[in-house]
């Protein structure tokens, strides 16, 4: 057992304060990770808040998680001391059910078990990589190439994969044409991996506020969805929607933008029920989804896309002190475009 520092919210809703927590001893097939870089997403805010129901507290967020391997069990092949790694939003799952055997183990029908707010198979609390050190089995960490930055790097583990993984199996690429609606910490990685994929990429926001970062992020077009204008001009003409907005839409309005056969893909996991008209998806065999960030090889195959295109987070570096006051400011649509702690000023 190794004691190593952490910032945790005590209760639900309650900020977030320095403490310490236990990581287990290094087991046979575990490395032991000195954390340099976590992002903050969205999902941790719900689940502070307890806004996604009942959490496990105290919570230590954090499943954007970049660092170096410290040491590994006796049983390691895949990581030796040094490796710059990372680790997303599962540090296990059961490993035999259908799911698991075909690399869907965010899909695990066990469950996976969650960095943080879950309960390991040690019986032990999970807590996540708002802290200095995370031990983790090998077959749950991801290598992160040389050409990244571990600080830009750190959101793709989150942010990157839950982007990436629909793009793909929605054939995102050339000759289609993609929307991505809202820009933070998701939507710009959206962005950013659709046009390295190479379609038409289109940003549907609430204002043209950011207009100029989403082209530059490789948007073709900018929209806002304030103007009633873009749901005259865009119907019927998109391929794929990627929704990644933490609030409920009027999900009709953008269901009339797709074209017969095109996707609405949620990624957004608002805390409200929300209603939808069934109406506007039957005239044109439109279909409404989800998808739940990727899988472990398919996160590894995530961060190899984007060093091969130069792809990585846009950051605001902060310390663990400024935790709560980037909280207020995500909750504010204030962030370009996602927050990443500097874990060695927890
Ligand atoms: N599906 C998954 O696997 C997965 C993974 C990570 C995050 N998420 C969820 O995705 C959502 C976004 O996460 P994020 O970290 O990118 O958050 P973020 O706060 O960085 O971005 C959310 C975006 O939504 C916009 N927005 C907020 N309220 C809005 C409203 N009422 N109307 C229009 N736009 C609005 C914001 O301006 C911002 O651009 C969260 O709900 C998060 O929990 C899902
Ligand atoms: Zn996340």
């Amino acid at each position: 057992m190794t004691t190593v520092a952490a910032y945790a919210a005590p209760a639900a809703k309650a900020p977030l304060e320095r403490t310490t927590v236990d990581r287990r001893a290094v087991g046979e097939n575990d490395v032991l990770i000195d954390i340099a870089f976590v992002g903050i997403c969205h999902s941790d805010i719900h689940q502070v808040r307890e806004g996604w129901g009942k959490a496990i507290f105290p919570m230590v967020p954090g499943h954007e998680i970049a660092g170096v391997v410290a040491e590994t069990g006796s049983g390691v092949t895949k990581y030796a001391v040094g490796d710059r790694v990372g680790i997303g939003c599962m540090v296990d799952s059961c490993r035999v059910c259908v799911n698991c055997r075909a690399g869907l183990e965010q899909y695990c029908t066990d469950g996976p078990v969650w960095t943080y707010s879950a309960v390991g198979k040690d019986g032990l609390p999970t807590y996540g990589g708002y802290s200095q050190k995370v031990v983790v089995d090998e077959n749950y960490v991801v290598r992160v190439p040389e050409a990244l930055p571990l600080d830009a790097a750190a959101p793709l583990l989150c942010a990157g994969i839950t982007t990436y993984s629909p793009l793909r199996h929605w054939n995102a690429g050339p000759g289609t044409s993609v929307a991505v609606v809202g820009l933070g910490g998701l939507g710009h990685m959206g962005v950013k991996i659709a046009h390295a994929l190479g379609a038409e990429v289109t940003v549907l926001s609430q204002s043209l506020r950011k207009k100029d970062d989403g082209m530059r992020l490789g948007a073709d077009r900018y929209h806002a969805t304030s103007d009633p204008a873009t749901f005259t001009d865009l119907a019927g003409s998109l391929d794929l929607i990627l929704n990644t907005v933490s609030a409920p839409l009027d999900f009709g309005a953008y269901f009339s933008l797709l074209r017969t056969d095109g996707a609405m893909v949620n990624l957004g996991l608002p805390e409200e029920t929300v209603a939808i008209e069934l109406q506007s998806l039957f005239g044109n065999r439109r279909s409404m989804s989800s998808s739940g960030i990727g899988g472990i090889a398919e996160t590894q195959e995530m961060l190899d896309f984007c060093a091969e295109h130069g792809v990585a987070a846009e950051i605001e570096l902060i310390r663990a002190d400024q935790i709560n006051e980037a909280y207020e400011r995500v909750l504010a649509s204030d962030v370009r475009y996602r927050f990443v702690i500097d874990t060695a000023t927890i």
